[in-house]
């Protein structure tokens, strides 16, 4: 049921402003993919392309080989999810939900149910009257119940609380064991939802910065904590990230992969080597690329 997407050179202009520059990125089918980038990287942007919202300026988007602009039978095979404006939307959830129900050919409406029950959405409420975190929670019931081969949440969690963000990353998870799709999910919350994330797009100021497997680029950093004047001996002449005290103890994280040899030494030490969360790689990548 998953599909390849794939941009090539594509480049998006406003104007004279080139919010995108040259991006060539394909996405792996069945992948569950993180999209992240600072304010105003251009995450929309790209996403509002893949998802044939608008025509690039120069390059092409391709789902299995065939663009995706003005391509009908293409385009029902995408769900954009996004932080929409139900202002002056008066009919209830269960009007709403017609719509899905017959475009897209994959709607489940048992597992929409399902959902409307988890995230508790009132289906007695115009759409306009529900709560932003509500409102926010029906996208995602739209978005994960349309069951569409490639699936774009854009910030989707916007206005929901800790146990319904939850919900929402159970049930990206539980559905995708079961009807795999390909996945973007563009954020800021990098911490909260890594785990979630196969792959690992970043751009930056309009540019493709990475697109990484989620292991491979956890490994590019390293974090090492024990006594602190080890610690301080074991990093020096490495680029450190951050580092954090408790009394005797020291962790600091180090961006570069060890080599097996700088390993067993810090083991040799009783140093402890871990990890590097995404979100501090991705802080480090950023702030290098400016
Ligand atoms: N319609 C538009 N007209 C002109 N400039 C635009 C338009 N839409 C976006 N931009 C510009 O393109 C750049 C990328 O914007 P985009 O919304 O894609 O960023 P983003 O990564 O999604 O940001 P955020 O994380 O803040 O939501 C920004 O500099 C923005 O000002």
């Amino acid at each position: 049921m998953a599909a390849k997407i794939e941009m090539k050179n594509v480049t998006l202009k406003f104007g004279k402003f080139e919010a995108l520059k040259d991006i060539s990125l394909a996405l792996e089918v069945g992948k569950i993919h993180g999209l992240i980038g600072r304010n105003g990287a251009g995450k929309t942007s790209l996403l509002s392309l893949l998802a044939a919202f608008r025509e690039p300026t120069t390059g092409q988007i391709e789902i299995d080989g065939e663009p995706v602009f003005e391509n009908p039978e293409k385009m029902q095979q995408i769900s954009f999810i996004y932080e929409k404006d139900y202002a002056d939307e008066y009919e209830k959830i269960p009007a709403l939900l017609e719509f899905p129900e017959r475009y897209r050919p994959n709607y489940d409406k048992d597992y929409a149910n399902h959902l409307l029950k988890r995230f508790k959405l009132p289906l007695d409420k115009p759409a306009h009257k529900l709560s932003k975190g509500m409102q926010s929670a029906l996208n995602v019931v739209i978005g994960l119940a349309s069951r569409t081969p490639v699936t774009i949440f854009d910030e989707a969690y916007l206005g929901m609380d800790a146990p319904a963000r939850q919900i929402f990353y159970e049930e990206i998870l539980a559905d995708q064991a079961e009807y795999p799709r390909t996945f973007i999910l563009s954020t800021h919350l990098v911490s909260e939802m890594d785990y979630l994330f196969d792959k690992v797009v970043i751009i930056d100021q309009g540019n493709l910065l990475l697109n990484e497997e989620y292991e491979t680029l956890s490994a590019q950093g390293a974090s090492i904590t024990g006594a602190a004047d080890q610690v301080d001996d074991f990093v020096a002449g490495m680029k450190v990230l951050n580092e954090q005290r408790l009394g005797g103890t020291k962790s600091v994280m180090v961006y570069g992969t060890l080599t097996e040899q700088n390993q067993l030494a810090a083991r040799e030490q009783g140093l402890e080597i871990g990890p590097v969360p995404l979100q501090d790689l991705f802080i480090h990548l950023t702030e290098e690329a400016h």
